[in-house]
């Protein structure tokens, strides 16, 4: 039997399944499976080349008979095993979710755990062993964290330390035209003054203006000061000190053109760190981005010592360039912080009100999150489910009655996929999604392309693992996403640039093509510093082999840094969305408009789910990525439709005061303290620092407020309302309400519990 992609799925005798992908297995289960009638187990033998596993997954209760009867039940041994196991989704599975999250535990992928112990809770609320083995997986998280923590040299971080400076292609023109921009629209002059010989008597006059204007300064006589300054400099235009004074005058009147124009009279030369700085800030009043950017490089270069101020007005400039043009219609601007990119709201937001809506520049497939089932097909290039009456309903499918069976099949959508012409895998939801995909990545990275492209594909599909020369499996790509979405972005790029070179009749782009191809992902600000490529050798290799060469001669070389900077790109900026608008919808849309007979309808809707099942993929989203983290989030985002595709919503969880940060949240907010800094730290490489991190506590045994160690034995009292916060005294706890915990304790966030 063979896959659409040429896959052998051997079936024998003893319904062994050689060769598998999750996803094959999934589809095949009910074939390949030996169902043990006696203790309601179905045996799952899965071979991959030499290696033979036997899984045998309970399908009813009791648990306790099938245990005993088969000491290999629940001999989950690797990730296969529990993403499997997590794709059964069945409704009495406590046990497998049990067995899936220890193996994953002891992968060290607790975050998989994690979820497979939430499925589990799911089903059995207070499950006493997964609260228990939720516990032991705190332990092992913060643990782990704690000694991973103690290795890294502790550094101060700053977002800016990742930031480049580099001026983009373009911008010399743009520079010019800023310059027109600043002489003919806010009359700035361009003059320079002959050299006047003066006299004693006029020097003593310049002398005394400009300690009369200093004296004012100190008075805090802005205006005063002005026009003593402005009597030196009618005596000494040339004093550059005098000019500088003046423009501090102006600044402080708030008067953006005098001050301006003083600082562009100094000399490049004659210019202090501090001058560019100030020149740079009212150039960014002005709206002259790329001349205020080039004012603030200067001032970097002239820093010494500790002065983040310039580097970080950089990228603010910076970022109102990349996103200025997405907030236009939204309630919201994009700045820069010293943890990076951050959102605002620019107005007062009601609670339940969208603030802003993102689609992905690129999307693929989820990876390695065992809690999205990802069984559902989506249109490779769009990410439209393309969901079937089969999967939706699943085995109700053939048991309904024919006539409603037939009233399914009249309204429901084609979602019969178009497979790409070369390959004959990779999937779409119509021809114009295979064209737009062949056109911007897929003819360099199509399987059927090349040795090394099948491979690639090959190796996403076996989620990151491929044989050795021993055949046994081994992790290549260990990213928690699909190698395919950096493939994607590079070949975006190569077909950019080479359709730059055509435009202006050449083959090879220039460098300034290849900058100008690269573009779009400047949004996509990373700031990962620990080397990945050591790790990541093998797939490293792989995407230079695919992209040495890319047709017509061209290559695009994936050095140490393009390889690192685009990874760190993809991890902070991916996240998981599907489509909500699915076959499902438009079917009952469909089915609503059409003038059916009513009891034949009704009978239906028993067959008829809460919520279809999802395909879920990740996407880079270039406003979504600028959301922080607080554990008090004031954001919800769910999958939502944007201009006809799948994208996110971000709507207000309260409301917003304008001015106000906007959080998500990347974790459980239910977690403990302790395990949700951990995670974030395990995760993210921050220690979160947002206001429920600071009022609640750890452990009952040391008083939140003061750190004072409770007695042997003795655990100090805690908050009676939220109880995530215990004090060793009343003081204590008077003075951490007045702090802040009264306004985290009483939101709903406290409220949660864990496990
Ligand atoms: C998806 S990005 C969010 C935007 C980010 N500031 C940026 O510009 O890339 C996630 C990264 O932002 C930073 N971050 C997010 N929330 C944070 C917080 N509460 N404290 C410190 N850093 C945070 C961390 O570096 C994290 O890895």
């Amino acid at each position: 039997m063979y896959s659409s992609y040429g896959t052998k799925l051997k079936l024998q005798t003893s319904s062994i399944l050689s060769s598998f992908t999750l996803s094959h297995l999934h589809l095949l289960k009910d074939l390949c499976t030996l169902t043990d009638q006696e203790n309601n187990a179905k045996e799952f033998i899965v071979e991959q080349n030499s290696e033979k596993r036997q899984i045998w997954i309970p399908m009813t209760k009791p648990k306790s008979l099938i245990k005993s009867s088969h000491p290999g039940t629940m001999n989950v041994q690797n990730l296969y095993d529990v993403k499997f196991l997590m794709s059964l989704n069945p409704a009495d599975h406590v046990d497998a979710f049990i067995s899936g999250g220890r193996a994953a535990t002891k992968l060290e992928k607790y975050e998989d755990a994690y979820h497979c112990y939430k499925a589990g809770l799911k089903i059995v609320p207070k499950h006493k062993e997964i609260i228990e083995d939720l516990r032991e997986l705190q332990k092992i998280i913060i643990k782990d964290v704690e000694t991973k923590a103690a290795a890294y040299e502790e550094r101060d971080y700053n977002a800016v330390d990742f930031c480049t400076q580099d001026p983009y292609p373009g911008d010399v023109d743009l520079f010019k035209l800023e310059v027109e921009i600043l002489e003919k629209k806010y009359k700035i002059k361009t003059e320079t003054f002959p050299q006047k010989p003066f006299d004693n008597l006029v020097q003593q006059q310049v002398a005394n203006a400009t300690l009369a204007g200093h004296n004012c300064m100190q008075a805090a006589k802005w205006k005063e000061a002005q026009k003593c300054f402005t009597m030196a400099l009618q005596q000494d235009p040339n004093n550059y000190v005098v000019r500088r004074l003046r423009a501090d005058a102006s600044n402080n009147l708030d008067e953006i053109t005098a001050t301006f124009q003083d600082l562009w009279l100094i000399p490049k030369m004659k210019r202090t760190q501090d001058t560019w700085k100030l020149g740079g800030k009212m150039l960014m009043r002005f709206d002259l981005l790329v001349l205020a950017e080039f004012w603030f490089r200067k001032a970097t270069q002239m820093t010494t010592g500790k002065d983040d101020e310039p580097k970080i007005l950089f990228q603010k400039c910076r970022v109102i360039r990349l996103y200025g043009p997405l907030t236009t219609d939204c309630p919201i601007k994009v700045d820069f912080t010293e943890y990076g990119r951050a959102i605002y709201a620019t107005e007062d937001i009601p609670e339940g009100e969208t603030v802003f809506e993102d689609s992905p520049i690129v999307l693929g497939k989820v990876f390695d999150t065992v809690h999205y089932k990802t069984t559902i097909q989506s249109c490779d290039h769009c990410a439209q489910s393309l969901l079937s009456p089969q999967e939706y309903f699943m085995e109700t499918f053939s048991t309904m009655e024919s006539d409603l069976r037939d009233l399914v099949l009249k309204y429901w959508p084609n979602t019969k996929p178009i497979y790409c012409k070369n390959c004959k895998f990779v999937k779409y939801c119509s021809n114009d999604c295979r064209t737009q995909s062949w056109n911007t990545y897929h003819k360099i990275i199509c399987p059927a392309r090349s040795s090394a492209t099948a491979r690639l594909f090959k190796l996403s599909e076996n989620l990151g693992k491929e044989p050795d020369e021993t055949g046994t499996m081994v992790e290549v790509w260990d990213g928690h996403f699909s190698p395919l979405i950096l493939a994607r972005v590079w070949a975006t790029i190569v077909t950019t640039a080479k359709s730059l070179a055509r435009e202006s009749g050449d083959i090879i782009p220039t460098k300034d093509q290849w900058a100008m191809a690269k573009s779009p992902y400047r949004k996509f600000i990373a700031y990962g510093n620990i080397s990945v490529e050591k790790d990541q050798k093998e797939i490293k290799a792989l995407f230079r082999e695919i992209f040495s060469d890319c047709g017509d001669g061209v290559s695009y070389e994936i050095t140490d840094a393009e390889y690192n900077g685009r990874y760190y790109q993809a991890v902070c900026n991916l996240q998981v969305f599907s489509s909500p608008w699915t076959p499902y919808h438009k079917f009952l849309e469909e089915l609503g408009r059409a003038e059916e007979d009513e009891d034949r309808t009704l009978r239906l809707l028993k067959y008829l789910k809460e919520k279809p099942p999802a395909s879920n993929v990740c996407g880079m989203f270039p406003l979504h990525a600028c959301l922080n983290h607080s554990c008090l989030n004031n954001v919800e985002v769910s999958d939502g439709m944007v201009h006809g595709k799948g994208g996110v919503t971000v709507r207000a969880k309260r409301t917003i005061q304008k001015g106000e940060e906007i959080f998500t949240t990347y974790i459980d907010t239910a977690m403990p303290r302790k395990l949700r800094r951990a995670w974030l730290y395990k995760s993210f490489n921050f220690w979160c620092r947002c206001p429920r991190c600071q009022v609640e506590g750890d452990d009952a045994d040391v008083c939140t407020k003061c750190g004072k160690k409770a007695p042997e034995g003795k655990k100090f009292p805690g908050c009676g309302k939220c109880m995530k916060a215990w004090y060793c005294s009343v003081a204590c706890q008077k003075i951490a309400w007045k702090l802040g915990h009264k306004l985290v304790c009483s939101t709903e966030h406290s409220k949660t519990s864990y496990g």
